[in-house]
């Protein structure tokens, strides 16, 4: 964020406070030199920073990000006339997140597979990274040898890479390059060659040497190769534990609802205190979580439905059973769904979100069908990135 002439401006690579020159030409103004460095600037960590498109915020201290983040929430409600307490931001470790997309591509100099770098299709070397767990990143070498004969010269593959309990879960897009006999061989080969858990190849199934398995909070589950999966495990952990928290604060809590449900991160532990009924559009999502319920000891029942909850929420007088909704949309929100919410008698709703503007704006909602919102909780899912996540409980007076 920049001041030019009494007006603010937005420029990569700036902090507030800094005196700059910019080059104003092209789409974007940008940084030629820093006069003044504003008192947030820091070293950025990575030796890559500069050049790498992985990370925006690494020229920032960590403490600036955690208070800007939690300003971009209290900013969001207030748009919707909404105050709120706003907890400290919580932030994730370095080198923490257990899912990456990496862009590959063949060279003349082999296989390039990393980020790409800032505003441009030119793949970076990322090693080392802060970002991502270091399993990832060791893991990289085999699958660029691994990817050779898939790619070509003209396209480029997004490579979804997840840490798993039993290694490396895998999922290749790489558009105009389809599945050939030849093309299985080599990648089952290889794949097993490199330990891998899973790997799938435009959606379709190469092999799964062994159940690529995730555990939410010690409950085992096979999550939909390239499906949702919250990035950090130790974000899901901060969003899981308020959640548990409104169930857990309350008296009697026989059933609760989890709306947009993915593959169960919330499901499967709240099944261990309350019959849960599961919804999402994910059919894949829902079939793992389904099984992974089968393989489950001592849970209380649990019954994953797919359904579309933008088309069809689940109505008000369909939510008359539950003690606890818990709702955790994708980044267009759950207005439908909170509609019905708010028309309902369900006693609290357990919010996640990972878009402080749709969050505020279905809380609004809430709140005007006579929810109160409790704290909310940012959560720096995204280390070094514009994105945030918060997780907030609103309750029946
Ligand atoms: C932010 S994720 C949350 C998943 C899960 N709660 C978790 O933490 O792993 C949002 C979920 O919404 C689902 N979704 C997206 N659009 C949907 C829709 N129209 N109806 C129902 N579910 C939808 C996605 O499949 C995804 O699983």
């Amino acid at each position: 964020m920049a001041e030019l002439d009494g007006e603010t401006i937005y420029v990569d690579g700036g902090a507030p406070g800094d005196v700059v020159s910019l080059n104003m030409q092209g789409a974007r103004p940008r940084i030629v030199a820093v006069h003044e460095p504003s008192p947030h600037r820091v070293e950025p960590p990575c030796p890559q920073a500069g050049q790498c498109g992985g990370c925006t915020l690494q020229h920032v201290s960590d403490g600036f990000v955690a208070e800007w983040k939690r300003e971009q929430v209290i900013s969001a409600l207030a748009h919707r006339g909404i105050e709120a307490e706003v907890m400290p931001t919580l932030t994730v470790p370095p080198r923490s997140r257990r899912r990456a997309t990496f862009a590959a591509r063949r060279s003349n100099a082999g296989v390039v597979i990393g980020f790409h770098e800032k505003a441009s299709s030119h793949i970076v070397d990322v090693s080392p990274c802060l970002l991502v767990k270091p399993a990832l990143i060791e893991g990289l070498p085999a699958l660029a040898q691994l990817l050779e004969p898939g790619l070509t010269r003209r396209g480029e593959a997004r490579v979804s890479v997840t840490t798993s309990t039993n290694g490396l879960d895998v999922a290749v897009e790489m558009p105009g390059k389809t599945l050939d006999r030849a093309l299985l061989s080599h990648l089952s080969e290889a794949g097993r060659a490199a330990g891998l858990a899973r790997l799938t190849w435009n959606n379709e199934p190469v092999a799964e040497w062994r159940p690529p398995v995730i555990e939410f909070d010690g409950l085992a589950c096979v999550p939909p190769a390239g499906g949702f999966l919250q990035a950090v495990a130790q974000a899901e952990d901060a969003l899981r534990a308020r959640v548990i928290q409104a169930v857990t604060s309350r008296k009697r809590v026989r059933r609760v609802v989890d709306l947009f449900s993915g593959c169960g991160a919330f499901t499967l532990p709240l099944a261990r205190l309350a019959k849960v009924d599961a919804f999402d559009s994910d059919a894949a999502a829902i079939a793992a979580l389904d099984k992974a319920t089968r393989h489950l000891q001592g849970l209380k029942p649990i019954r994953a439905d797919k359904r579309d909850l933008f088309r069809r929420p689940v109505f008000a007088m369909d939510l008359k059973d539950y003690d606890v909704a818990v709702i955790d949309p994708p980044r267009a929100g759950g207005l439908a769904q909170c509609e019905q919410l708010a028309k309902s008698k369900v006693p609290v709703v357990a919010g996640v979100s990972c878009n402080p503007a749709t969050f505020a704006r279905d809380a609004r909602v809430l709140i005007d069908g006579g929810y109160r919102l409790g704290a909310v909780t940012p959560v720096d899912q995204f280390r070094w990135s514009p994105h945030v996540e918060l997780v907030a409980v609103f309750e029946r007076p």
